[in-house]
């Protein structure tokens, strides 16, 4: 495993589906020249999603081979998908980039905490069963993708205790001030004068 140098950091965005952990975290990460380690899935990609950029797409077969080379630091399955970090990602990452943040469920948090230690910070980001689904409605989703994306909400949510920072996100500008002057603070960069 990759030896960690002292200020490099591992930001691990968590909590249920449809919270805005991708929103807030790739807004707060642009403002702070902090960069995601995407996952690879066998989850097909739905509209809009962009291979490389929200994921990356592999074929059940590719991700299997993949998975005999040793290369996943961790998989996990979720509703029949398979979705897994790579270790050459990440280590590729913090020898040119410096401090990274991946978005993850419970146990890819759990896991990459085992792992990597004070290094992580579990950022929990979450909100109300109804306003999550509401957004989900608004997006144009119907009653079965709904209740599809919502099933793991009770099981995600139970997470948040274990986490060193949790936000709830209703105004998206508020939890991403918030969110970006925390993880300021991890990078002692002091960029940020928000007070
Ligand atoms: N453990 C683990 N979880 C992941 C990984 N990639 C994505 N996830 C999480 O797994 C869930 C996948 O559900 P999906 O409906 O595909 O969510 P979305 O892609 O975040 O809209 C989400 O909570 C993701 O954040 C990964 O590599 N490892
Ligand atoms: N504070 C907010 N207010 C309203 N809509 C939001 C807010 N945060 C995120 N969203 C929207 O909610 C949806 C889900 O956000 P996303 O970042 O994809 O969630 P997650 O990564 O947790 O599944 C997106 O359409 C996003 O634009």
């Amino acid at each position: 495993m990759y030896e960690l140098k002292e200020k490099e950091m591992i930001f691990v965005f968590t909590g249920p589906n449809g919270a805005g952990r991708r929103t807030v975290a790739d807004m707060s990460g642009s403002t702070l020249g902090v960069k995601q380690v995407i996952s690879y899935t066998t989850r097909p990609p739905r509209a809009n999603e962009v291979d490389g950029q929200d994921y990356h797409f592999l074929k059940p077969a590719q991700f299997f081979q993949a998975q005999q080379n040793g290369e996943f630091l961790e998989i996990s399955e979720i509703d029949g998908n398979l979705y897994g970090v790579k270790s050459r990602d990440i280590e590729e990452r913090f020898r040119s980039k410096g401090s990274i943040y991946l978005i993850l469920n419970r146990y890819g948090a759990q896991k990459l905490k085992e792992l990597y230690g004070d290094h992580v910070v579990r950022i929990f980001i979450y909100a109300d069963r109804r306003l999550v689904e509401q957004r989900f409605r608004e997006k144009g989703y119907n009653e079965e993708q709904i209740a599809g994306f919502m099933s793991h909400f009770d099981e995600e949510m139970a997470y948040k205790d274990e986490c060193e920072h949790a936000f709830e996100n209703i105004d998206l500008a508020h939890t991403v001030f918030d969110l970006t002057k925390t993880l300021d603070k991890y990078l002692e960069r002091n960029l940020l004068d928000l007070d």
